[in-house]
């Protein structure tokens, strides 16, 4: 019998009937591409197929028949499949070894394989872990994934499904095939160090249709439109709105005072945006405080500066009113993010400092938000020696030292001059809460943004020079955030128009 190579790297080269390639000829032509670019061996269906393919490419060939008419299993599900797949040169076979029902009884395939084509090697496609331990008796030479989500008790599942590798690895030591869905290099590379033996890749190299559908999903909506976006920033004493383009640049802009309950900043919300959409408009951003669920689009916690916020189901709303799905995320967050997207730089702290202290932090040009959308909320760390008790319910949260309505006590104007005679301890704590988050991820620059840039240079050379005494380092790496107080709505309609989780 012959073997497949470890980690060997096998290409399925299929076209079933009614698919844009179907044909040998295309099909011997995948097969080809495929050798070119190192396969070491090919899948694929249908005696035709295999018989053309063996004559032109010199790799083992892994062949399939499909029986689409069938309820049940449906891939080599007869003992006439496997004669024509030998007499077409297969050098395996890969038979439908899920509980389903079939034609003919799974041990007769395998023992009529064994009696008369001892040289094939059996592969027994499953979809689950069921199916494994109910194949294992059978003793098939491998065991592949090829029909994870294919069958009534897997459709659903997150594909590809790489646990099912490492679950069947675990339990025997026939090696096991990635097959499925593999709809990237990585992986493939992943399933290897899951513990499979090779891995099979199909669509996403011999299925241009699926391949050019994969992109569209990604640009469709766009749509036939200039793209503009609208975001939206709920804060503390602002709740601010933009309509921008796809730059971020700002086409008409609004701002009006967050209300005084839950029920008005939602009613006050959805006018502002009235106010911003236009027809042209499919996209929406939401930036507010608090801790979000950016998945859902609901306020995980919040300290209460916004009123009766928790718990709120923004996106819902948003969606229901406009049939837009938004994007909801911290307000520090999208100011950072929009930091990020303005500079380019990958690695990043935002502070916001506002009604209260707004964090945003940039890694590898990602938002870090953590489990509940905590993270870079970092106005919440304890400073030590602090007893104020902070809007979130902890006492000595940095937020007291330092937000906006602090920043304003410290930093007294008489006769409009700025009188820095107190912001020394200001200028001090900020310092030492820049250098815990600079010591935790290590960020390229450190933005201040909010109120904090109208208090001037002498505020910034103040925190410079006190972060200078901490490390004995330069602060040149601590600004003012240029970006103005639309960052967050401008961050937000930025956001809005990625895809997935950024
Ligand atoms: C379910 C089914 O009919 N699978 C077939 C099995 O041979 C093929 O259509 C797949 O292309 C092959 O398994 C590779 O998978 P993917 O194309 O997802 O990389």
């Amino acid at each position: 019998m012959k073997m497949l190579k470890k980690n060997a790297f096998i290409v399925s080269c299929q076209a079933e009937e009614g698919e844009p390639l179907y044909g040998k000829e295309t099909i011997v032509k995948m097969a080809m591409a495929a050798q070119a670019g190192g396969a070491d061996a090919i899948r694929a269906l249908s005696p035709e197929n295999i018989r053309e393919i063996k004559k032109i490419v010199n790799l083992p060939v892994i062949g399939i028949t499909k029986n689409r008419s069938l309820k049940g299993a449906f891939i080599t599900t007869t003992k006439k499949d496997i004669d024509n797949l030998v007499d077409a040169d297969s050098d395996f076979i890969a038979i439908d070894c899920t509980r389903r029902e079939r034609p003919e009884p799974l041990p007769e395939l395998f023992d009529y394989l064994r009696k008369y084509y001892p040289h094939i090697g059996i592969i027994a496609d499953i979809a689950d872990i069921e199916d494994v331990k109910y194949v294992l008796p059978l003793k098939p030479d491998y065991i592949a994934t090829t029909l994870a989500g294919y069958t009534d008790y897997t459709s659903g599942r997150d594909l590809p499904d790489l646990d099912l590798i490492e679950k069947t690895v675990k339990i025997t030591n026939i090696p096991v095939i990635a097959e499925g869905n593999i709809s990237t290099p990585q992986y493939a590379r992943q399933a290897i160090l899951y513990g499979a033996y090779a891995v099979t890749v199909g669509s996403a190299i011999t299925r241009p249709h699926v391949i050019a559908k994969n992109f569209k999903d990604h640009l469709k909506d766009f749509r036939n439109d200039e793209i503009s976006a609208v975001g939206i920033d709920i804060g503390g004493t602002w709740t601010r709105g933009v309509l921008t383009d796809r730059f971020g640049e700002i086409i008409k802009s609004k701002k009006i005072p967050t209300a005084a309950t839950g029920k008005e900043v939602i009613s006050n919300m959805l006018s502002l945006i009235k106010g911003l959409i236009t027809n042209e408009t499919h996209f929406m951003g939401i930036a507010t405080g608090g801790k979000i669920n950016f998945k859902s689009g609901i306020v995980n916690f919040s300290t209460g500066l916004i009123p009766d916020w928790e718990g709120v189901q923004i996106a819902d709303i948003v969606e229901q009113e406009f049939h837009i799905r938004p994007k909801v995320d911290n307000d520090a967050n999208c100011a950072a993010y929009f930091q990020h997207y303005i500079t380019k730089v990958n690695n990043l702290l935002m502070i916001t400092v506002g009604t209260g202290l707004g964090g945003g932090i940039i890694i590898n040009g990602k938002i870090i938000r953590g489990i509940m959308g905590g993270g870079g909320e970092i106005g919440h760390i304890v400073y030590p020696g602090n007893n104020k008790r902070c809007t979130c319910g902890k006492v000595g949260c940095v937020e007291t030292l330092l937000s906006g309505r602090y920043l304003r006590e410290k930093v007294y104007e008489k006769n409009n001059e700025i009188s820095l005679n107190n912001i020394k301890d200001y200028a001090k704590v900020m310092a030492w809460l820049i250098d815990t988050v600079k010591t935790t991820v290590d960020f390229e620059k450190c933005y201040l943004g909010g109120v904090i840039p109208k208090y001037g240079e002498k505020v910034l050379k103040e925190i410079r020079s006190s972060y200078e005494k901490i490390r004995n380092e330069s602060g040149e790496f601590i600004e003012f955030s240029q970006l103005g107080e639309f960052a967050g709505a401008r961050g937000s309609a930025i956001l809005s128009f990625q895809k997935g989780e950024i």
